[in-house]
């Protein structure tokens, strides 16, 4: 099967700035991916690049097997970008209707059918604001918007740049319930986040990038465990000494009456705790994602 998109040795720099150096990505059909990287890792880069808005200098950008420039015009890619002000002077209702018709010939041409109106305003929980103005809208109302405006044309492959920087929780929330639909039906999406429990929570597969390259790419899981080592967390009861010496810890904090420990011997470390009487809500957890990030992508910085 074709991939919904594949990347394969592109590069891609601004002036002296390599923004993006040799990259390789495949998209699968169905299935949702999260790129995360820190600031200027590329992220933004490479998803101009699969939405035509520029060109690699150098690699090949296929997307849905053809052109991203063919995939765009056919309407058979769905974009939320990061910022944008939306259209003045029409209600939202107006303005969706408008999208949907004007994807709605592209769409039959590839024997698809764009969402009844209702039904995508439901679907994006947006019909509330049918009648307000496009341009008056709060941020979080905005995005919702335009997710609808991305998803209006039916598309196989949606793609969306940091979707819910500056929403609150309940407006996030809203937002992945949408994409979760549209997951659901098959769709793929890919997405950008500098959320890492959005990551975790509503991607299959996680892609992180740093400096332009895939440095790290599977299920969350599998990144977690490419950072060696646990933590244990437990009560202190004052009559514990220093938490310095302790076998396998590399490092330790404390906050309030609870210590935690990073350590590469659990098993180690746990008897010495035992051994010390220090033993109370003791709690053994792998690195999650935050930590496993933190991990690859600061010893990408190491080998600079
Ligand atoms: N228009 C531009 N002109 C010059 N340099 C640019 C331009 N856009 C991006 N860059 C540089 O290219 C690199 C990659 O930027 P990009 O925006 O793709 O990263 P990102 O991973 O999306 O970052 P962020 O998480 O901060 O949004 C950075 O060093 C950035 O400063």
């Amino acid at each position: 099967m074709a991939g919904a998109a594949v990347l394969a040795g592109v590069t891609k720099s601004y002036g002296t700035v390599r923004a993006v150096n040799g990259l390789d990505l495949r998209l699968d059909q169905g299935k949702s991916v999260a790129l995360l990287g820190p600031n200027g890792a590329g992220k933004s880069t490479t998803i101009a690049m699969l939405l035509a808005l520029l060109a690699p200098d150098s690699g090949t950008v296929e997307v849905l097997g053809t052109s991203p420039e063919r995939a765009v015009r056919d309407g058979r890619i769905g974009a939320m970008p990061q910022s944008g002000r939306l259209i003045s002077g029409v209600t939202v209702r107006e303005l969706l209707a408008f999208v949907r018709r004007s994807y709605a010939a592209k769409a039959r041409a590839r024997a698809k059918a764009v969402p009844p109106l209702d039904e995508l305003m439901r679907a994006t929980r947006v019909t509330d604001l049918a009648r307000r103005r496009a341009d008056q809208l709060s941020g979080g109302q905005a995005q919702r918007v335009r997710f609808a405006i991305a998803i209006a044309g039916a598309p196989e492959l949606l793609v969306l740049d940091e979707p819910t920087t500056g929403l609150d929780i309940e407006a996030r929330r809203e937002l992945w319930a949408s994409v979760r639909a549209y997951a659901a039906q098959g769709g793929t999406v890919l997405f950008s986040t500098h959320y890492l429990d959005e990551a975790d929570a509503h991607a299959d597969r996680i892609v992180v990038i740093d400096r332009g390259r895939v440095i790290a790419d599977g299920t969350s899981d599998d990144i977690k465990q490419r950072v060696p080592g646990r933590t244990v967390s437990f009560d202190l009861d004052g009559s514990m000494g220093t938490l310095d010496g302790l076998p396998g810890v590399v490092s330790s904090e404390v906050r309030g009456n609870r210590a935690k420990l990073h350590t590469t011997d659990s098993d180690a470390t746990v008897l010495a705790l035992a051994g010390a009487g220090a033993v109370r809500n003791l709690e053994v957890t792998g690195a999650g994602l935050e930590e496993a990030f933190l991990t690859l992508t600061g010893s990408q910085e190491d080998a600079r």
